[in-house]
């Protein structure tokens, strides 16, 4: 389909084109449709810009309806242009809420259509700004304010430089209505009143610039994160002997850096819901060792604990065997 040459439409075809001369040069992609503006507009500039589209929708069956929706979507992405547009069934199941299975199920599902192309979903810089803010909340530690990335294979995120309001007004100038999902306008999820509460009230009283400041925030601490992470690595080399952890050679790494290594060392041996506490203490194990207890770290079992202790300038992590919860 030709698209008209109006300003909010050529703004999403150029973060699309340059996503491609960076990550894709082949032109071969999926994308990751859910019929809402975003993913819409993202459509409708992939189809001109790159050489093949398959369009992936997902239908997650939650909502009365969302069969129609789903093949609704599919519908416009072949008129706009894509090779394919197939709808993906998916039942939601398992715990730690919908919201997180329904997630869960819609990546498991993009991930097996997608053969062997990269997708593009259509997160925008707002939803970057929102996460940070949430992981600024919520999280521990620097890495839970990282922002996504505009790659991170296969998941592809061309639009983190474009605003939500150009995604609608790109739509408005294709002259599609977008999906409006009921969920994006209901105050039971945080994200949602973060959108439409937070994140307004912030721009007023800081006086605008807000979502962009987030966002280059986010931007910034995972590309320092990454380089940390990778410094951590060569440390790792040293420190990790047998599957423990050689204090003394770890000792003389800066702290950062000694916290990287401890938390992937804990991850790889089965710790899970690392806090910075609990590093910090597994940390004191390693620079501040007067003969302390063991550590406990969540990632046990049912009845005996996960924990860390420090044996002849050795560190092991283990099932606590002396002691049952
Ligand atoms: N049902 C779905 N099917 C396919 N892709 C989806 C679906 N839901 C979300 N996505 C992808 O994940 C991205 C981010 O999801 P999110 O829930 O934030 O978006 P949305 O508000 O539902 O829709 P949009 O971002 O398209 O306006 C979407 O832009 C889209 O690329």
């Amino acid at each position: 389909m030709l698209l008209p040459e109006e300003p909010a439409i050529l703004q999403v075809r150029h973060a699309v084109r340059r996503w491609l001369a960076l990550y894709c040069p082949r032109g071969e992609v999926a994308v990751a449709l859910s019929g809402g503006a975003d993913s819409l507009a993202l459509t409708a500039a992939a189809a001109t810009e790159a050489r093949t589209v398959r369009a992936l929708v997902v239908d997650h069956g939650l909502q009365l309806g969302s069969a129609e929706v789903a093949q609704e979507a599919a519908a416009r992405a072949r008129v706009l242009g894509c090779v394919s547009a197939d709808v993906l069934t998916v039942e939601v199941t398992g715990s730690g809420g919908l919201e997180a299975a329904a997630r869960d199920a819609r990546y498991r599902a993009l991930d097996s259509a997608r053969r062997t192309d990269p997708v593009m979903l259509g997160h925008t810089l707002d939803d970057q700004a929102e996460t940070v803010l949430l992981g600024l909340a919520r999280g521990s530690g620097g890495r839970s304010i990282w922002g996504m990335s505009a790659f991170d294979s296969p998941w592809g995120r061309p639009l983190l430089g474009v605003r939500r309001a150009v995604t609608h007004q790109a739509c408005a100038e294709l002259g599609l209505t977008p999906h409006e999902d009921p969920h994006n306008a209901s105050p039971d999820f945080t994200r949602v009143r973060l959108r439409t509460e937070v994140l307004p009230l912030l721009e007023d009283v800081l006086g605008g610039g807000v979502a962009s400041a987030l966002a280059r925030t986010g931007d910034q601490l995972r590309e320092e994160g990454a380089l940390l992470d990778s410094v951590a690595e060569t440390a790792a080399k040293r420190a990790v002997v047998d599957g423990q952890i050689d204090a003394a050679a770890l000792a003389d790494a800066a702290p950062p850096i000694r916290r990287r290594v401890l938390r992937t060392w804990l991850l790889s041996a089965g710790a899970r819901g690392l806090g910075d506490k609990q590093l910090r203490a597994v940390d004191d194990l390693v620079v501040q060792w007067r003969g302390q207890g063991p550590v406990a770290v969540g990632g046990g079992t049912p009845d005996v604990r996960l924990v860390v202790c420090r044996r002849r300038g050795r560190l092991n992590v283990g099932l606590d065997d002396r002691r049952r919860v």
